[in-house]
């Protein structure tokens, strides 16, 4: 067999789906796992793809099967086993061979293994789309040099989803740009999965609906504006049954939500960035929250439950479909913000209406506002998304219903932390006025540290030995 064009380590979830992608593409690959059974386990399953897969049982067999310049993909876990395989896999490469770290790394530890890579080309790449968007067309976000991105960008923008033709695949900027941009798409998936959940829960705590009626809620969403992977995906939960018991799949899963830490990597390095990104901080939290099974129980115990219930006179599901729309758009006003934000501080010039258009297929958020998303960020990158005028109109008819929602989730004790994050942001986001001047008194009384005026100096302090 002739020597294949790209290499891939790590034959778990995604990198089997990707390999298979590849070959599907017309790529040959040749393929190494650190457990060598799921190597060959993988080839024998490929069907008629097997032809265009050659396993491999050592790194240097993998290697040595590779067309020079060699280009390798590793799809395993962030953190140490990155650095692991590329510790291994240095010694046996040479110096215009490249190393593709696919997987959700830390944009920190790309940054430093750019670095540390010296001459080595080296990508940071951000795949998403989960099992199926891999082994049929992920979005693809792409960090490093570009002249190491236009070497492999054939295969990449190949095995990517196309919207309308156009591949889901592009250059983000140098070093961890992509794997930025990728753990901001992560981010917003949070914020967006939060909103959802706590849509569901106004549906079953609030209303009083049944699986069945909450997943053709659901499907019925899915066919207008909030049209996205997301909403489909809820309405098949909500919908499924367990094999097991008969009972809705929904009744049968634990409430306490698992993490892999690229939704916390991104609130972490919002406050790094100073970036304003409340919805989907409330979305980390909620996940943390989410985990103290038993300190809610015992809480349940203490204070009694919520009353709940809210009159469908109150509360329409419109109304909760409007605060769904309200949400998104300031989920990803503030998530496009952050990645403004560091554009700026890391120098990378982010695209941001490619960052929309890469998003508008194959990925976990992919959805039909994307869209309008990159038609406004095309017009003016630099505009907070909310104030563009499409989301604008759109903010102006569905904020009020967005304030039902959170005003009757208050009122009955039912959690929406991302929701009212949502509609603190867009409140404090329209108020001109607001009450930092309190905090800035505050920060002057007890620590001399100084308040610009209104009528001119910015570093007055005011007469508190008198108060
Ligand atoms: N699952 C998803 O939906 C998505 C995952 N990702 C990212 O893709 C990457 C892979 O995820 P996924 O495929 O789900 O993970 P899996 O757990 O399914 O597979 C992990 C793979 O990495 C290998 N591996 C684990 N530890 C090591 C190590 N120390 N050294 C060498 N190989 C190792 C495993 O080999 P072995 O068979 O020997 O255990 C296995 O092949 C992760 O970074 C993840 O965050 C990105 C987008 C979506
Ligand atoms: O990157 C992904 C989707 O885009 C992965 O599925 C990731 O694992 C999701 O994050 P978490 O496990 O924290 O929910």
């Amino acid at each position: 067999m002739s020597k294949a064009e790209i290499g891939l380590i790590g034959l778990g979830t995604m990198g089997a789906a990707l390999a298979l992608n590849i070959a599907d593409k017309g790529f040959d690959i040749a393929v190494w796992n650190r457990t060598t059974q799921k190597t060959h386990d993988f080839h024998d399953d490929a069907g008629d793809l097997a032809a265009r897969i050659t396993p491999t049982d050592t790194l240097e067999d993998l290697v040595a099967n590779l067309k020079s310049p060699r280009a390798i993909i590793l799809m395993v876990p962030a953190g140490d086993p990155v650095d692991d395989q590329i510790k291994a896999l240095r010694p046996l490469l040479d110096d215009d061979d490249m190393i593709i770290d696919a997987g959700n790394a830390n944009f920190h530890d790309t940054n430093r293994r750019v670095k540390e890579a010296g001459d080595l080309p080296y990508l940071g790449i951000g795949v998403s789309g989960g099992e199926e968007g891999a082994r049929f067309g992920p979005s693809i976000m792409g960090g490093g040099k570009r002249e190491y991105w236009d070497r492999v960008a054939h295969i990449l923008q190949a095995i990517s989803a196309k919207h309308k033709g156009q591949p889901c695949a592009t250059w983000m900027g140098e070093e961890g740009a992509g794997h930025f941009v990728k753990a901001v798409h992560n981010g917003i998936e949070y914020a967006d999965m939060q909103m959802i959940a706590e849509a569901y829960g106004i549906m079953r705590d609030g209303l009083g609906m049944d699986n069945t009626a909450i997943a053709e809620t659901f499907a019925t969403w899915d066919k207008g504006p909030l049209r996205s992977y997301l909403i489909e995906i809820s309405g098949k939960v909500a919908a499924a049954v367990d094999p097991e018991t008969g009972k809705p799949m929904l009744d049968v899963i634990v409430d306490a939500a698992g993490q892999k830490g690229t939704g916390r990597w991104t609130a972490i390095e919002a406050q790094h960035l100073a970036a304003a990104i409340p919805a989907i901080e409330a979305a980390v939290v909620a996940r943390n929250l989410s985990a103290q099974l038993e300190a809610r129980a015992a809480g349940e115990a203490l204070f009694g439950a919520a009353p709940h219930h809210i009159a469908h006179d109150v509360l329409s599901l419109d109304a909760l479909e409007e605060a769904l729309i309200a949400g998104k758009i300031l989920c990803y006003a503030q998530g496009f913000g952050m990645i403004e934000k560091a554009s700026d501080k890391y120098g990378w010039a982010l695209p941001l209406p490619a960052i929309a258009e890469v998003w508008r297929e194959g990925c976990i958020i992919r959805s039909d506002m994307l869209d309008d998303m990159a038609t406004a960020l095309r017009e003016d990158p630099d505009r907070n998304l909310m104030m563009a005028s499409g989301f604008a109109d759109r903010l102006k008819h569905t904020h009020n219903a967005l304030r039902i929602v959170v005003a009757q989730a208050a009122l009955h004790g039912l959690a929406v932390p991302a929701l009212s994050s949502g509609l603190a942001y867009f409140d404090a986001m329209r108020t001109a006025r607001g009450t930092a001047n309190m905090i800035q008194g505050q920060r002057d009384f007890f620590g001399a540290h100084g308040f610009a005026r209104f009528d001119g100096g910015e570093d007055h302090h005011g007469p508190w030995g008198d108060t």
